[in-house]
């Protein structure tokens, strides 16, 4: 491998070419189908599987097919800057974890396998609310690489208060607020297969730990777990909150606050009047509403609608290089992926997860190398043409 530029293009590459690497797989297809062939059916039905008729999953995919990139020549890509700065931090690459719940039905160790593959590689990783671990033993195990918090508000306000309150004692450093599950989606695989995860205690490894949880619900959460679930399944969810339900997150937390899930430019142009820190485009994978919007077919009105007032990230379809530059070319400053990490989780645990991660990242900076591009600063939307 001629010229790999610095020092963080020397750790993506390092054993990437090396014989044993064959064990694993490359392309998202084939960890997709790897994790196909090693869970249950219905545990990998619950990951791939989206709304209703899955036709969002498939916009998701196809809107990045109608961007195509057009490759500039002649411009010393020697060496090249992957960095990302957000909300004052920086990142070395321009993709994050994005938030997945109940982790430990694609692998015992879950999250914790997670966080550290992300921490080895520097990519901040977003906890779930209904993770399988408590958000204390993640972070732990992130030990100090960058996290965020997702936050799934709850009926019970003390409790999200509560859940606030530890994720900045357990060192995270900015709140997401998931905006588009206010009920739980139709997904006809999980109805096929009588798999609703949640309902059988899979993500409530932050509940079990909650002070505030434990008290309200008068026992034990672990000695008896089915009045757990019950319980969790009254508080869990807030279908009736609204706008004006952003200042108790923002009375409740000095961390920067993102919303995740914005797909019409008159949300985003609310979530800036409501003063939010940032937005993340995303129709959560395409699990929610069958037939919406593609994210990265939202991104450009939303991108004209903030006009660079807070950041904008993406995510729902990521699941290559290209794909990470077209977001970052339309007005993206970073990206977060989904599926292509919880494949690796569940072909290889920890290595697996790092696997995929060094991949993505050896992708980007090939990718933007050959497009003649050698900091992701210089991207634009000259690089496009659409089809
Ligand atoms: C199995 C699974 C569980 C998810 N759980 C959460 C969650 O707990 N909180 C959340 O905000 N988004 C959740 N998401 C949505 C992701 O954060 C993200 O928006 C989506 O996976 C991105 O699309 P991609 O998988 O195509 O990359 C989940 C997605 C999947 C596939
Ligand atoms: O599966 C999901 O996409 C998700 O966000 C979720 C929501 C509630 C409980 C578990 C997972």
């Amino acid at each position: 491998m001629a010229s790999v530029g610095n020092e963080v293009q020397n750790q993506i590459y390092e054993g990437m070419f090396s014989p044993e690497q064959k064990r694993l797989p490359v392309s998202f297809e084939d960890w997709e189908k790897a994790a196909n062939n090693l869970l249950a059916k219905h545990s990998f039905d619950y990951v791939a599987g989206g709304a209703g008729s899955e036709e969002t999953v498939h916009n998701n995919r196809d809107a990045f097919k109608r961007w195509q990139i057009v490759p500039r020549m002649l411009n010393d890509v020697g060496s090249r800057d992957l960095r990302v700065h957000l909300l004052g931090h920086t990142f070395p690459h321009p993709f994050m974890l994005a938030p997945i719940g109940l982790q430990s039905i694609i692998h015992p160790d879950g999250e914790v396998a997670v966080a550290k593959a992300a921490a080895k590689m520097g990519v901040p990783m977003i906890v779930s609310t209904v993770s399988s671990k408590p958000m204390e033993e993640i972070s732990a195990a992130a030990d100090g690489s960058p996290k965020w918090y997702q936050l799934y508000w709850n009926e019970d306000p003390e409790i999200t208060a509560s859940f606030l309150k530890r994720a900045e004692r357990a060192g995270y450093t900015a709140i997401v607020i998931t905006l588009d599950a206010p009920v739980t989606p139709w997904k006809e695989r999980d109805l096929t297969n009588s798999y609703l995860p949640f309902m059988l205690g899979e993500g409530i490894g932050n509940y079990l730990t909650d002070p505030v949880f434990c008290k309200k619900l008068g026992c034990d959460p672990e000695s008896d777990m089915k009045t757990t679930i019950d319980y969790w399944g009254q508080i869990f969810g807030n279908p009736k909150v609204t706008w004006d339900n952003l200042s108790f997150i923002r009375e409740h937390t000095n961390l920067p606050i993102l919303l995740k899930g914005i797909l019409h430019p008159n949300d985003a142009k609310l979530a800036l009047e409501y003063g939010v820190d940032g937005i993340i485009v995303s129709n959560h994978g395409g699990r929610q509403v069958d037939g919406s919007v593609a994210a990265l077919d939202a991104l450009p009105e939303i991108v004209a609608a903030v006009q660079n007032k807070v950041p904008i990230l993406m995510d729902s379809g990521i699941r290559r290089g290209a794909d990470v530059l077209k977001a970052l070319a339309l007005g993206a400053t970073s990206v977060l992926i989904g599926r292509p990490y919880i494949y690796g989780l569940a072909v290889a645990g920890e290595e697996g997860v790092e696997q995929v991660l060094r991949q993505l990242a050896a992708d980007i900076d090939l990718t933007l190398a050959l497009c003649g591009k050698n900091s992701l600063s210089s991207i634009d939307r000259s690089l496009l043409r659409r089809k």
